[in-house]
């Protein structure tokens, strides 16, 4: 776990000293477009030209940013025109590592750097700027025709997604429609904050102050979210939208992981009906459970997070995701 300044890696763990323990998450650096030939503006430096064949996604399979792009990529018939590569959930001194090995060999998503070869994410980000400073993080969207990062910041990705590639593709479903924005916004607003935010807040506190200032929100809106859905599908409606796939990465990692290694326990998803059904629909909405890897989920976290489980075992269990 590290960061780059100035070009060069530092091996160092988050600093939560500055901040009375507690975990503070920087801002992504790489923040261009991805837009349709209709809207491209080529003397605008950051609209890149929404083709086929000319993106790459990086992801780690293990991390919830990265897995919305990966659904997006999917939703959105786009697995033919994004390349995709992972890492290896260990991230250690290094960060995020290209290493191939048997065990984490995924069904859907090649692993490694099909395009530089190299051993590791953070030399993408100094292929882009060679004096790069800031943590690298995934998921990336590389742009195979400049050689740069079009993107590092997930919640614009699946913006992009959703809208750039439609007459390529021919798909329309619009996940983020102009009738629902203000409410999508608002809801992602709290969500980020307490839940997708809120457990990296639990689980990364160096003070029972800061862990319990994350953990109370957290489950407020869960049970939020619970009344939410007594009288509807989805959390806007009976119409899926951004939100419930930005809510969906986090609830797929609670049990198995959140709820034990990042202390979030107060309850488990199988303890609410309303959202465990919720999340067995998100999951068997089609193309979506072979996004999910609960091997590298599970290894990234338990593994990488020496401070947090120093023996590094992986639990077993749990043994059901969801009940059905
Ligand atoms: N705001 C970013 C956050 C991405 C992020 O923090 N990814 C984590 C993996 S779950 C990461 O790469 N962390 C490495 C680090 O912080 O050094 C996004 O949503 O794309």
């Amino acid at each position: 776990m590290g960061l780059l300044v100035e070009g060069k890696w530092h091996d160092q763990w988050y600093d939560t000293k500055a901040t009375n323990g507690k975990f503070v998450r920087s801002q992504s650096q790489f923040r261009n477009w991805l837009v349709a030939p209709q809207d491209y503006d080529e003397n605008n430096p950051h609209h890149f030209l929404a083709e086929s064949g000319r993106y790459h996604l990086y992801v780690s399979l293990a991390c919830p940013w990265a897995h919305r792009t990966l659904i997006f990529r999917q939703l959105k018939n786009l697995t033919e025109h994004i390349s995709v590569s992972c890492v290896h959930p260990h991230m250690l001194e290094n960060g995020w590592e290209f290493k191939h090995e048997e065990r984490f060999i995924d069904s859907q998503v090649e692993s490694g750097d099909p395009l530089h070869n190299f051993d590791f994410a953070y030399q993408i980000y100094t292929k882009a700027d060679p004096e790069y400073s800031g943590r690298v993080t995934v998921p990336i969207l590389w742009d195979k025709k400049t050689n740069t990062i079009v993107s590092n910041e997930s919640a614009e990705i699946i913006r992009m997604f959703n809208m750039a590639f439609n007459e390529l593709t021919g798909n329309t479903i619009d996940f983020y429609p102009d009738h629902l924005k203000d409410d999508i916004d608002t809801i992602n607003d709290r969500i980020y904050d307490t839940v997708n935010n809120g457990v990296y807040k639990s689980g990364f506190a160096t003070t029972q102050d800061a862990y319990e200032e994350a953990v109370k929100p957290l489950f407020d809106t869960l049970d939020f979210l619970e009344t939410t859905l007594d009288s509807q599908r989805y959390l806007l409606g009976d119409q899926q939208t951004e939100a419930d796939w930005r809510l969906f990465t986090t609830l797929i990692r609670f049990d198995p992981v959140y709820f034990g290694h990042f202390k979030c326990n107060l309850k488990r998803i199988l303890d609410y009906p309303n959202l465990n059904a919720y999340l067995k629909r998100l999951y068997t909405t089609e193309n979506i459970a072979e996004t999910v890897n609960m091997n590298h989920i599970k290894q990234h976290y338990y593994y990488s997070h020496d401070t947090i489980n120093p023996t590094r075992i992986v639990p077993n269990g749990p043994n059901e995701l969801f009940r059905t």
